[in-house]
């Protein structure tokens, strides 16, 4: 009580006059340093209360006025792009910026081997590196393959560790010219209640004057950069889910150059069909016609088949073609749900390849009232007679071969909710609902068809369907060649030191030295270039030739309709310098593996309860 008391006197003493109290109110610890001035010094601020009136009153009209003529001026007079970090743009203009010569004289930057501080933006920084790696010429290819295993490794490690380092303007204003005009870079944190903090961060460019278009032609410029840097590479995109949210959306994932479409192995009538389909979809003036007659712009695909049988790659290999980006999407992802998948999908670019891989493995996309196992599924055939029928292909809903009718019949699935919250209706709804969005080319590949909801499949959602099948003798043939036949670049002028070693293990020791080198006698006499080139013609043929008859022995030792070409690739690559050491020891690896493949069925089938051992 009694301390109340002194408190409350002594708080009078502090505000004594109403001039105190004033000045307390516009220069706070005012009263403090008043107090201060006078026990020590005795001088009495009150005695020049005017003047610091004026003073405070000066300092906050400034501060003001200054304020409000600067937001006056950023509103009127200058123009500013904001970027996000977790937008594609925020790394086309770092990309751009880590390019400029004048981040070399700055004295304030930001160091680091990635473009931005937010884990789930991929910058592709390695793929660059390991493009390098590709642009080897080849005379450095050959020298690098003459260097024992260790030597070579220890170049390839020291440079890995050596990451590419990338130096970006650092927090807070950078002014720079650009196209004879001065425009400001401001890189921020904004501090929120986040304890996603690095996420908060933001690129505002600005320029002066109302007119954005400098801007546009830097954000332009910085994106062709980036763009141009891709080159034919394709793009993957995965939809996944935002750290800093709940919400989903496309990140770009990886990048990976193309892969030809003769490299995937499939029956050339099949090939052709998809492609063209994709390729009539895609052309001028058809997305008009859907239009005109009220079809709604979509087009989607099932690729069916064994595990490694070539759906994906195909996928792939068209994608490159076309120079489509590719956006995975996996159902099975946790805490995916109606809204985000919306999110994603109406987040699709108008030309692009919407991959759906693996889609049995979600629950939701299951066939009602229908046994998820059978006993025998089609990755189980281990019998050579009992190959797979020749791939068919069907346009416009014809399910694929035993797909079961849905319970009800008709278009209407029931809602089986996966615990993650999508149900089919939902999943239905955004592939080809009223709100849907148009001119994506959706690709779905599965292991299992026959476990597909039927509505699921009906025309409109999938317009046509690829069955892969296991390596029939003509594509063994056709695998074995794409292993150890000359590539296409290297065809029209040389055959590299490998390939001459591989034709050294495919001839006799005399024909291989004259081959490559030429006989002694000739060898004397220099070549002129084209005699060079037309030598070089007649070894790559003979070498094509050879490979195409060591094919042909190849497959007839490798049973048909067993291996996926996944299996017999993998084996192959195990003896990619020695085409004939492959069919020597083929024998011992298709007894291995079909012993292997034997083990499994059993298991499987005594799991299953139907043999028992
Ligand atoms: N038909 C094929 N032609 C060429 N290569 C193939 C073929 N099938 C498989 N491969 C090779 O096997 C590997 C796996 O192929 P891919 O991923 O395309 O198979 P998949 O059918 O999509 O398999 P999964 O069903 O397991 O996803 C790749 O390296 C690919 O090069």
């Amino acid at each position: 009580m009694a301390s109340n008391q002194s408190h409350t006197a002594s708080a009078k003493v502090e505000f004594s006059t109403p001039e105190a109290a004033i000045l307390e109110i516009l220069l706070p610890g005012y009263t403090f340093v008043s107090g201060l001035l006078l026990s020590y010094l005795h001088i009495d601020l009150a005695a020049y209360f005017q003047y610091i009136v004026l003073l405070a009153v000066v300092v906050v009209a400034s501060q003001y006025l200054w304020r409000y003529v600067s937001n006056w001026f950023e509103k009127y007079l200058v123009s500013t792009a904001e970027l996000r970090l977790d937008d594609e743009i925020f790394n086309y203009l770092m990309y751009w910026w880590s390019r400029q010569p004048r981040i070399k004289r700055t004295n304030r930057f930001m160091a680091g081997v990635r473009l931005n501080s937010y884990w789930s933006v991929h910058d592709d920084s390695d793929d660059e590196e390991f493009d390098d790696e590709d642009k080897m010429s080849d005379d450095e290819q050959d020298s690098i393959r003459t260097e024992s295993f260790d030597e070579y490794w220890k170049q390839i490690i020291n440079r890995d560790k050596y990451k590419r380092m990338r130096f970006t303007p650092s927090q807070g204003r950078h002014y720079f010219w650009y196209q004879g005009r001065l425009l400001m870079l401001d890189r921020r944190y904004e501090q929120t209640q986040s304890r996603w903090l690095l996420n908060n961060e933001k690129l505002y460019l600005s320029c002066l004057g109302r007119d954005p278009s400098v801007i546009h032609r830097l954000l332009a410029e910085a994106q062709r950069t980036y763009v141009e840097r891709d080159g034919s590479r394709t793009i993957i995109y995965r939809g996944q889910r935002c750290p800093s949210s709940s919400t989903f959306d496309w990140n770009r994932c990886m990048s990976r150059l193309p892969r030809p479409l003769d490299t995937v192995i499939l029956d050339e009538t099949q090939k052709r069909a998809f492609l063209n389909d994709i390729e009539e979809y895609l052309k001028r003036g058809t997305a008009a016609w859907y239009a005109e007659h009220g079809i709604p712009y979509r087009r989607g695909y099932l690729l069916s088949g064994p595990p490694g049988t070539g759906k994906s790659s195909l996928c792939f290999a068209v994608a490159g073609r076309l120079g489509l980006k590719i956006y995975l999407l996996s159902l099975s992802s946790r805490n995916l749900d109606e809204d985000n998948l919306w999110s994603l999908f109406s987040a699709l670019p108008r030309r692009c390849i919407l991959l759906v891989e693996d889609v049995d493995a979600s629950d939701i996309t299951h066939s009602r009232g229908r046994s998820m196992t059978k006993p025998l599924d089609h990755t189980d055939n281990d019998d050579p007679d009992d190959a797979r029928t020749p791939p068919t292909q069907t346009h416009n809903n014809m399910p694929p071969t035993g797909a079961p009718a849905g319970q009800n019949g008709g278009d209407k699935p029931t809602d089986k909710t996966a615990s993650e919250g999508i149900t089919l209706s939902s999943l239905l709804n955004v592939l080809d609902g009223v709100a849907a969005s148009e001119g994506r080319i959706l690709v779905m590949t599965t292991n299992h068809p026959e476990k597909l909801d039927e509505a699921l499949l009906r025309a409109g959602r999938i317009d046509m369907h690829i069955e892969f099948r296991l390596a029939m003798p003509e594509d063994i043939q056709q695998l074995y060649k794409s292993i150890y036949s000359i590539s296409k670049s290297d065809r029209p002028h040389k055959v590299t030191r490998r390939q001459n070693g591989r034709l050294n293990s495919t001839q006799s020791q005399t024909e291989a030295r004259n081959l490559s080198h030429g006989s002694d006698a000739k060898s004397m006499i220099p070549e002129s270039e084209e005699t060079q080139a037309l030598n070089n013609q007649a070894r790559i043929e003979r070498l094509e030739s050879r490979i195409a008859s060591l094919a042909e022995d190849f497959a007839s030792l490798v049973p048909s309709g067993v291996f996926s070409p996944a299996e017999i690739q993998g084996y192959l690559l195990k003896h990619k310098d020695r085409p004939e050491r492959a069919i020597e020891q083929v024998k011992d690896w298709v007894t291995e593996e079909r012993k292997k493949k034997n083990a499994k069925l059993a298991a499987k089938l005594e799991a299953q309860g139907i043999v028992k051992t």
